[in-house]
């Protein structure tokens, strides 16, 4: 059977699209020659703008825009829509990407990001991290003072023979109710990444802010409690674990400044509002 529609959904949808087009207006066109496309339902409606763009502002002569995708669902969506596809691993070794767009699970007010909800973020992190800026586009639920508000865990992506001793090391660390994430339905069994890795949600108290720490808070996991970086990190020195659905650090901005390539963090993230309205932060305009 078909889901339902609800004014809600209708509501949700009207404002990813809003957020798409808007953050495609500021951050798309048409000479650029590599661009990212992250994964989601938010992203779809970012393909469907740029598209749009395209249309009514064809590339130079000779010129192609090749659409870099974060997995199988990315790719399917950028061959829909026409656009041209392009591996990651089929990139010309010197070049960047112009920017990458991409959705969130939740942001916080640093614009540190959880990711992962739909299984696809070791390949958004590599896009993001090649990519002179990461765009967020999400809707108004996505939009928390800090992260593990309303998303309830954080994904991470690990190798199958290694889910049972992570999910021991998630435990010490403060997150006893780490799952293996299954299919609902259909089929039994773990989802499996595109990297044929499994994922486990891992729920932990919310999270605080690099700028909390900087004012003093401890998120050294003492008495469980975490901040974005230290968890990151510490997540990420487990054996088995192939990336942590934690976008934090520098943004491209920031990783170009100091001589290095991309940064994981968005320059702005896109918030279509319940409102009909597009809210925007960006990362020159947070108090550091
Ligand atoms: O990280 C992701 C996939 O792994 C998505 O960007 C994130 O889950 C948001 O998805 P949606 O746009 O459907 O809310």
């Amino acid at each position: 059977m078909a889901p339902q529609k609800s004014p809600d959904n209708d509501r949700i949808e009207a404002a990813k699209r809003k957020a798409a087009y808007r953050a495609g207006e500021e951050h798309f066109d048409s000479s650029m020659r590599f661009v990212g496309i992250g994964s989601g339902s938010t992203i779809v409606y970012g393909v469907e703008a740029i598209k749009e763009h395209l249309k009514k502002n064809p590339p130079p002569p000779n010129h192609m825009n090749w659409f870099v995708p974060t997995g199988w669902n990315s790719r399917k969506v950028i061959e829909e829509a026409g656009l041209l596809p392009i591996a990651f691993d089929s990139l010309p070794r010197e070049a960047m990407i112009e920017v990458c767009f991409d959705g969130a699970d939740e942001v916080d007010e640093e614009l540190n990001c959880i990711k992962g909800g739909g299984a696809c973020l070791f390949q958004e992190k590599l896009v993001a991290c090649r990519s002179k800026k990461f765009v967020c586009i999400a809707d108004y639920r996505k939009q928390q003072k800090r992260l593990l508000t309303n998303w309830p865990s954080i994904p991470i992506e690990v190798a199958p023979i290694a889910r049972a001793s992570v999910l021991r090391e998630l435990k010490l660390l403060g997150s006893p109710d780490a799952k293996l994430r299954e299919h609902s339905v259909a089929k039994s069994g773990p989802i499996q990444t595109d990297q044929s890795f499994y994922i486990i949600d891992a729920p932990f108290k919310t999270l605080l802010s690099p700028l909390d720490v900087k004012n003093g808070s401890d998120g050294s996991g003492k008495d469980g409690q975490w901040d974005v970086e230290a968890l990151a990190a510490r997540i990420k020195m487990i054996s088995g674990v192939l990336e942590v659905g934690l976008f934090h650090g520098m943004n491209g901005d920031e990783a170009q400044a100091a001589g290095l390539q991309g940064g994981q963090k968005p320059v702005a993230v896109y918030f279509g509002m319940e409102d009909g309205e597009v809210s925007v932060s960006r990362a020159e305009e947070i108090k550091k």
